[in-house]
């Protein structure tokens, strides 16, 4: 219960997870995301208070400042983006675009249409000297409406009642042609826009056949009839209220530019006030009205102003709003591209930092106040050395053409079994097979999502009970150790080295079956075989071959190993995906005690080469520090730096 190594276990992982807090990308993703959802919710304001109908704002009536805030700065700045009398954008391209989007109102403005027209000719029908005669004009323009009332709502209650999940438009000739045309409608402004002359021009000449074939005042100059004998013909204020409607009508479709609707409005009052002043005047002046000294003609064109300026101050507002409205939603588009693009050179800078998936990892937003590491049963890793260059004789610039030539050998094994580049140390080259999480996915459990990923609050992971756990969530982790202390994982790692022989046998791991598991030491060998044929080619194509006598100039000189390790990254800043473990340390001995031009291996990998038919020859007992003699092996290669097969056993180690 007091185990002294308990404890210091413990205080480690607090040590950790505190360090695990201040973890770079946490902090830094954190605070961005912090900062873009301040600055959404100040523009949400202020975009509020811009507009006319906005949340009135009382302090700024009694304020008496001069000087002008941020948010009137930008208002102003909006404003003159927009011309003042007919709200057209100044940037012509920008009203083009505006006026290209498509109108989701058009069906329910084509739908309240509908029930005005119902309404006015209600009206008409009630009044006591109804004119059926021209019967075929509202037959007519009923029929139009009611066509235009079908297709407009066609595309919606499609996909409403007949779409599913598969089919987005409809396959038949006729339910096609008006699923297009009824997304058409609300697409094309120049079919908006004929549509609505053609509904308000209908609706004038439904209300003006109410005067049609009624004399005029000066049919009636010589015979002077009563009122009551004219209005038989028509009813002044029917007609009033027609037009009224009318005009109440003309402004109810959205997308149809402002100074249309205006001037077209206009012009219905101007010429229903000429009709009322100069054709009919006697029956309007005469007509009732509720002010006895006010001339009820003038009442007439009174409520045909007001029902205008009404309007027209009302679609202003509504006008202005939308495109407010419009210029927020293309700086967010433009935000969201530039968040795109940030994003891109993240990812792409991510990526060149660390292995694409820990990089996904972190783009994912997944890690929160925790400390990433992976623990994988099965990696191998390669040290590779130059030998006898010095970047003070060489210069940098050969040391980063070989790299280079290294890293785009690195792109062919970017496959099923990815080698990941860990580092380069001075002159030495460090990969690793196997750290591919996907992976282990596939093999053993699809559901889990990040199965060797061992995240737990605070860095904390998981301690080992020796058999796979399994969590509330669901996830699957191999724990191993206690995570938090890496340096006891490296000592529960050396276990398995006990003087010159190999005393437990490679444990069996629990994630990846055995044979897959050991392709990522055949796959670590051929990549080193192929950095050997690189730098060869590389030493010839620059006739590197000798320096100073030595015979093993630019020779490279590689150590393998494999085993169970631990990689994450850690620290604060400058990240860096680094690997930890015993088959790192093995296999930067076996590099350190290796020959040049040769890839030197431990006997475990030598036996798991052995498998794929790899020749390995005992190379004898090699010294390592912190383990003593072990044995160690040479993989065996023919000139051209291929696999020699592996021969029979006896032929293979002398015992
Ligand atoms: N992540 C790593 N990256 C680079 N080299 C590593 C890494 N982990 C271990 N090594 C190298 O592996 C070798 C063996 O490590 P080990 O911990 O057994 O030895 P050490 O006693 O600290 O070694 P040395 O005395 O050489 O510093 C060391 O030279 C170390 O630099």
């Amino acid at each position: 219960m007091h185990d002294p190594r308990r404890r210091m276990r413990e205080r480690q992982a607090k040590k950790l997870s505190e360090v695990s807090k201040a973890n770079f990308m946490h902090n830094s993703t954190l605070h961005q995301y912090n900062q873009v959802r301040n600055q959404a919710k100040l523009e949400m304001c202020r975009e509020l208070d811009k507009m006319p109908i906005g949340r009135i704002q009382l302090t700024k009536v009694f304020r008496r400042s001069t000087r002008l805030t941020q948010d009137e700065i930008e208002e102003e700045t909006f404003r003159r983006n927009i011309s003042s009398c007919c709200l057209f954008f100044r940037i012509r391209n920008w009203e083009f675009q505006y006026m290209k989007e498509p109108d989701v109102m058009l069906k329910y403005s084509i739908a309240l249409a509908w029930v005005i027209y119902m309404g006015l000719l209600t009206i008409q029908l009630l009044s006591k000297d109804a004119r059926y005669h021209y019967w075929y004009i509202d037959g007519t323009t009923i029929i139009l409406l009611t066509m235009l009332l079908i297709v407009s709502w066609y595309k919606k209650l499609w996909i409403m009642y007949m779409s599913d999940a598969d089919v987005s438009s409809p396959n038949g000739n006729l339910s096609g042609f008006f699923f297009r045309m009824s997304d058409e409608m609300q697409r094309n402004v120049v079919i908006r826009v004929v549509m609505y002359f053609l509904i308000i021009f209908s609706y004038c000449a439904v209300a003006i056949m109410q005067v049609v074939g009624c004399s005029s005042d000066e049919d009636y100059a010589d015979l002077e009839p009563s009122y009551d004998e004219r209005v038989q013909c028509f009813h002044p204020w029917i007609l009033t209220n027609c037009m009224t409607l009318v005009i109440g009508m003309s402004f109810l479709f959205t997308r149809i530019p402002f100074i249309i609707k205006s001037c077209f409005s206009a012009l219905i009052m101007i010429g229903y006030a000429v009709l009322v002043v100069s054709e009919f005047n006697y029956i309007y002046a005469n007509s009732p009205s509720t002010n006895v000294n006010f001339n009820a003609k003038y009442s007439h064109i009174l409520l045909m102003i007001i029902t205008f300026g009404i309007f027209h101050l009302m679609e202003r507002q509504t006008e202005f709003i939308a495109k407010v409205d419009y210029n927020w939603k293309r700086q967010l588009i433009k935000k969201q591209e530039d968040a795109l693009i940030t994003n891109d050179t993240i990812k792409v800078l991510l990526t060149n930092i660390l292995p694409t998936h820990v990089a996904d990892f972190y783009l994912s937003n997944q890690l929160q106040n925790e400390l990433y590491y992976e623990e994988y049963d099965n990696v191998a890793v390669m040290f590779a050395s130059i030998k006898n260059f010095d970047t003070d004789k060489i210069g940098l610039r050969v040391l980063n053409e070989i790299i280079c030539d290294f890293d785009d050998v690195l792109n062919k094994y970017s496959q099923s079994l990815r080698v990941e580049k860990i580092k380069v140390a001075n002159w030495t080259y460090m990969a690793a097979c196997g750290l591919d999480v996907s992976r282990s996915e596939q093999v053993n459990a699809p559901q889990m999502k990040f199965r060797n990923v061992s995240l737990m609050p605070n860095g904390r992971r998981s301690r080992y009970d020796g058999a796979r756990s399994s969590d509330a969530d669901g996830v699957q982790r191999v724990p191993y150790g206690n995570g938090s202390n890496i340096a006891l994982d490296l000592d529960l790692e050396r276990g398995q080295y006990e003087g010159n022989v190999i005393t437990s046998g490679p444990r069996i791991s629990t994630t990846q079956n055995g044979s897959s598991s050991n392709e990522v030491v055949r796959v670590m060998a051929e990549f080193a075989l192929d950095l050997m044929r690189t730098m060869r080619r590389f030493n010839t194509e620059n006739m590197q071959t000798e320096y100073e006598g030595s015979t093993d100039y630019g020779m490279l000189r590689i150590g393998i190993s494999h085993g169970r390790a631990m990689a994450g990254v850690v620290g604060i800043s400058k990240p860096h995906y680094d690997i930890w473990g015993n088959p790192v340390n093995m296999a930067s001995r076996m590099d350190s005690t290796g020959v040049p031009g040769q890839i030197q291996v431990t006997e475990n990998t030598a036996l798991k080469l052995r498998e794929f038919n790899i020749q390995c020859n005992y190379r004898g007992m090699t010294f390592v520090k912190g383990r003593g003699n072990i044995p160690t092996y040479i993989i065996g290669t023919d000139s051209e730096y291929q696999f020699l097969p592996h021969r029979p056993p006896a032929a293979t180690k002398e015992d």
